[in-house]
């Protein structure tokens, strides 16, 4: 599914903030993504869903060498991801409805399907009165549901959530867990940046630990910050 081997990623002529990371995500897999601020997990999540080439090693996604892709043949791929923003990233012209809408229209479905599917999940994530809304006059919450809405509808192979549970209470944080569970085990595969240990320690999986500029994978349920931080807010 995603192969990185000995990439390297720096901000202009920055210092490296990402070295020598080697990992492999096998198809269907479900990973937390951790590290501490500024460590560099919005790095490699950019790294992933294509927004950034590395600037040393190799990275495979799909099956393909990404950093000889040609840029014609990126949409193809980057079609297949489903990205939650950490700052959600909604149209703000557009109804809750319509932005969850936009990868199906694109992918050209129906409206009478696209309207009863988007409603059905827009429900599910607690959102049943706020369709027609625009993001101005959502909470913060109620937009990162709907950014995550948005990520799940088109039911992508590979699904990247950057903090997708930070502006939302325990409670609604498991149940979006549960959500990512059920498109897990339908097949898509998972990377899931959080800070939320409790959410690291209840859900049983494999942890990517972003510390220095290096990528480390730790067995489910390991708490990357130390007894101090157990139980921090997202
Ligand atoms: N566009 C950029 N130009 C230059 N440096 C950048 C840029 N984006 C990020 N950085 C630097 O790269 C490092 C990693 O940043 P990144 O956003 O990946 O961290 P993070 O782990 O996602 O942090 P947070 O948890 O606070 O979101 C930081 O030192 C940051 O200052």
């Amino acid at each position: 599914m995603l192969t990185f081997d000995n990439v390297g990623m720096r901000y202009g002529t920055g210092p490296e903030v990402l070295r020598d990371v080697s990992f492999h995500l096998a198809p269907g897999s479900f990973h937390f993504l951790t590290g501490a601020s500024g460590a560099g997990k919005t790095t490699l999540l950019r790294l992933m869903y294509l927004a950034q080439k590395p600037t040393r090693g190799t990275f495979s996604l799909f099956g393909r060498d990404v950093v000889t892709l040609a840029r014609a043949e990126r949409p193809d791929l980057r079609r297949r991801i489903g990205v939650v923003f950490q700052d959600f990233r909604l149209l703000d012209h557009l109804t809750a409805l319509e932005n969850v809408a936009l990868p199906l229209r694109i992918a050209g479905h129906s409206s009478a399907e696209i309207d009863a599917h988007v409603a059905e999940l827009l429900s599910w994530v607690g959102l049943k009165q706020q369709v027609n809304a625009r993001p101005a006059q959502l909470s913060g919450g109620q937009q990162q549901r709907v950014a995550i809405a948005r990520a799940v509808i088109a039911r992508p192979d590979l699904l990247l959530a950057d903090e997708p549970t930070g502006n939302v209470d325990d409670r609604i944080a498991v149940r979006l867990l549960h959500l990512f569970e059920e498109m897990n085990k339908v097949g898509t595969t998972i990377v899931f940046a959080t800070h939320n240990q409790q959410l690291i320690s209840r859900f049983p999986h494999p942890v990517l630990h972003v510390e220095q500029g290096e990528v480390h994978l730790l067995p489910p349920g390991s708490n990357p910050f130390g007894a101090e931080m157990s139980g921090a807010t997202p």
